[in-house]
């Protein structure tokens, strides 16, 4: 996230860190979120056929040992049976990941809500991004968690020809401005919106940001609107 700030501690209990093995170690490669005991969303473009992942939960520093983390291994993951990795732009960039069993749920984990389906979020309305996605363009990664406030841009708007133009679907959601933005390593990860009922909803799945520079003018982030895919998710949840 570029021009965040350190989130506190665990105060978005369902973000979870996606890790790729390599050799015998791990490293985070993606964000996510924890959507039911078992399940984790994330982006389809975080997933590479044959690479071997885990999910750390209640994870915030990353370059310590807080007590507070937990390890679970992957039994299943399912693609968005759309996505196209040379195609981010056609949207569909989600996965879902089921755990070999639940994390114990407490202070440092949780689940977030999933959003109505097709709920449309007007323009402005705050949303926060959390990720350990890259400080800045080709920047470093932060050993804590980051946040950032990122106003909904809405699709008239962010699909402007000088905007993402034809790059942004209807099943994207837009959020930031050129100051705050995701970045690198982000990607999978939620944005959370508050509801009306005070709870987060997490309405988007971090995708995609300008290639040029993370918080590019006219290129907010990109996120997979979650409420378009209400049904999809559903349907893998009671089937797997
Ligand atoms: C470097 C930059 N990376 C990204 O935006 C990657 C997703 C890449 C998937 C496809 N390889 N996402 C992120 O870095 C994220 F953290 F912001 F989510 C990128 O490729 N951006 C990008 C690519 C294509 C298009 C478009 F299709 F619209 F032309 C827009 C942005």
């Amino acid at each position: 996230i570029v021009n965040g700030v350190d989130a506190r501690p665990h105060s978005w209990p369902w973000q979870i860190s996606l890790q790729v093995k390599h050799g015998s170690r791990y490293h985070h490669t993606c964000g996510g979120t924890l959507i039911g005991p078992r399940w984790v969303l994330t982006a389809g473009h975080c997933i590479w056929p044959g690479d071997v992942y885990r999910v750390v939960l209640g994870e915030h520093d990353m370059s310590q040992q807080e007590g507070t983390e937990q390890i679970r291994d992957i039994l299943r993951i399912i693609v968005h049976p759309k996505w196209d990795i040379d195609h981010v732009a056609n949207g569909n960039d989600l996965a879902l990941l089921k755990l070999d069993k639940s994390p114990i749920m407490n202070d440092s984990v949780g689940v977030a809500c999933l959003p109505e389906a097709a709920e449309i979020l007007t323009h402005g309305t705050p949303c926060y991004i959390s990720g350990w996605g890259n400080l800045y363009t080709h920047g470093p990664m932060p050993d804590k968690l980051q946040q950032a406030l990122l106003p909904v841009v809405e699709h008239s708007v962010c699909s402007r020809s000088d905007w993402w133009g034809i790059n942004v679907k209807s099943t994207m959601i837009c959020a930031g401005g050129d100051i705050v933005a995701g970045c690198n390593g982000d990607s999978g990860g939620p944005l959370n919106c508050l509801g009306q009922d005070g709870r987060w909803y997490v309405q988007g799945v971090t995708s995609f940001v300008s290639s040029r520079v993370c918080n590019e003018v006219k290129k907010p982030t990109v996120f997979t609107r979650t409420s378009a895919f209400i049904d999809w998710l559903s349907e893998v949840m009671l089937q797997y």
